[in-house]
């Protein structure tokens, strides 16, 4: 079967300094696939560049079919991305914000799944992101009045209300509480269930092993593991490529075993 997406030797030069080299990866439907790494790995890099965001040598493949050759609005249907930028462009309503998302299948400006045309399918698609984020109670507010991650789950809402096939999240749940970071991890799982292709940038370790089915960890640009999470977090690759000493738990609760890993000191022989 063809996987979803397909990077082959992707690599973003910029002045000269290589931020990402030659990145191969297969990443197969309904996968929920991790990318981490420490502060500047290239994580962001990867996804920009696989979002045809920036310039990069090599090439990504969606269903076999080259996304730089993809026209903008078929690639905006197919493809929904969250940006760590987390900068508000103008203080628009939070359900405007979350209308957004359907902007790939309009043809002009429109607001707030307001105007006439907005199908039922475009409401729907809302109002579930609206829910699904919690946000709901929130959706008349100017989104320049949130919380940090108040803003956070609404700028998610606007990125699952394209309903694309492919999500690229980067960095989800960094400003969220403990229970709306499960929720948010819980929705991306139960997105890849129902055949959604999902790729998420994060920086809690527990998170990644609990939720990913598979993990790329990249470092000074280049990747340093890829597959199962429990061999690409090991003990080794934490101290060498995060410099962290980690302690990898387990227990076990109702016959399953639940992992956790925790970043306890710096590791300074690393
Ligand atoms: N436009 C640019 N020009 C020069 N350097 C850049 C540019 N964009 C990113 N970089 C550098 O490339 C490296 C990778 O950046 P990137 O944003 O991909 O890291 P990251 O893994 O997402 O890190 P973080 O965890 O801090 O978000 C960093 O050293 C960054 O400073």
């Amino acid at each position: 079967m063809t996987p979803c997406l397909q990077l082959h030797d992707l690599s973003v030069q910029i002045r000269g300094q290589t931020l990402l080299a030659g990145v191969d990866l297969a990443i197969g439907r309904g996968e929920l696939f991790g990318l981490i790494g420490p502060n500047g790995a290239g994580k962001s890099t990867l996804v920009k560049a696989l979002m045809q965001l920036l310039p990069a040598s090599g090439e990504v493949l969606l269903e076999g079919a080259s996304l730089a050759a993809m026209n903008a609005r078929e690639r905006a249907r197919r493809l929904a991305y969250l940006s760590q930028d987390d900068r508000l462009q103008w203080p628009i309503r939070v359900r405007d914000l979350v209308a957004l998302g359907r902007h790939p299948y309009r043809g002009s400006w429109w607001r707030g799944g307001q105007a006439p045309g907005a199908s039922a399918a475009d409401h729907a698609a809302i109002e579930q992101a609206l829910h699904a984020t919690d946000v709901w109670a929130l959706r008349e507010r100017r989104s320049d009045t949130l919380s940090g991650g108040e803003r956070a789950r609404a700028r998610l809402a606007r990125v699952l209300a394209v309903e694309a096939e492919v999500l690229l999240a980067d960095e989800p749940v960094a400003a969220l509480d403990p229970m709306h970071q499960l929720r948010v991890m819980e929705l991306l799982r139960a997105r890849c269930r129902s055949g959604q292709t999902v790729v998420v940038v994060l920086h809690d370790l527990t998170l990644a092993s609990r939720f990913c089915d598979r993990l790329l960890l990249l470092d000074q640009g280049r990747p340093v593991a890829s597959g199962a999470v429990d061999s690409v977090l090991s003990s080794d690759n934490l101290r060498s490529v995060y410099g962290v000493r980690a302690l990898i738990g387990e227990q076990i609760e109702g016959g399953e075993t639940r992992r956790y890993i925790v970043p306890w000191a710096v590791a300074h022989d690393a």
